[in-house]
């Protein structure tokens, strides 16, 4: 008989380079209106469809999702695909994470735009097939493929939307904008103080 699991994680990847308040409203959004104990942010190294190039170090990329976490009790910051291959495919960290955390419920959250390509992630037919995904709302183009309407697997909520990306607050602190809304308070303070994408 297989054993009940303890608690409901939802995962929600990124390269959070930085994380904004975007974010930050979806995850609590998330852990607020639906069935999850905590929501999981998981920094990764290496998005496989993303270049390198202007991504800050992990470590302060976690640091600044740290920060921006501290009064979100439900809310965790996690590294875990910081030892694993790169670039990280996220049906391997999966794999990963069920054999650390066999207690463990896991989903997954993702925008609509991610729908959209989820058919170029690797396995995505096995992630479809083992884990709930929570879809939230994104301003985006093309269509979400016929084979995700309506899948038993994914669930659509009705979160906020915000349309701001990490790519155009570091356009802005380069070009010498103040970005300091789209930013937690604290996250602001680090970067500025680290003189980050200037
Ligand atoms: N404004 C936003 N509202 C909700 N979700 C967002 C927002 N911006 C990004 N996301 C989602 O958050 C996750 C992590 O995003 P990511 O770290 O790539 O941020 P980004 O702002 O899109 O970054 P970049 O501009 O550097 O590509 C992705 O699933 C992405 O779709
Ligand atoms: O596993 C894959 O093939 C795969 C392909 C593209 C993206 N991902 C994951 O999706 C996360 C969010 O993607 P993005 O493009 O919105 O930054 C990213 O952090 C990766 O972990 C995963």
């Amino acid at each position: 008989m297989s054993k009940k699991k303890s608690k409901k994680v939802g995962l929600y990847f990124g390269t959070f380079n930085p994380i904004h308040v975007g974010h930050l409203t979806i995850a609590n959004h998330m852990v607020e209106y639906s069935a999850l104990d905590e929501v999981w942010m998981v920094v990764t190294p290496h998005n496989p469809h993303k270049k390198k190039s202007s991504l800050l170090d992990n470590v302060h990329r976690l640091a600044m999702v740290r920060i921006a976490l501290e009064n979100y009790p439900k809310l965790k910051a996690s590294n875990i695909e910081f030892d694993l291959p790169q670039p990280n495919y996220t049906v391997d960290t999966l794999i990963y994470l069920e054999e650390k955390y066999p207690e463990q419920e896991f989903s997954i959250i993702m925008g609509e735009d991610n729908l959209k390509n989820f058919h170029k992630w690797k396995n995505y037919e096995v992630i479809l097939e083992r884990y709930a995904i929570y879809v939230y709302p994104r301003i985006s183009e093309n269509k979400v493929p016929e084979r995700f309407v309506d899948h038993a697997n994914i669930t659509k909520v009705a979160a906020p939307i915000m349309e701001l990306s990490s790519t155009f607050i570091r356009n802005g602190i380069k070009e010498g904008k103040n970005i300091r809304p789209m930013l937690p308070q604290d996250v602001w303070e680090y970067l500025d103080e680290m003189n980050f994408y200037k």
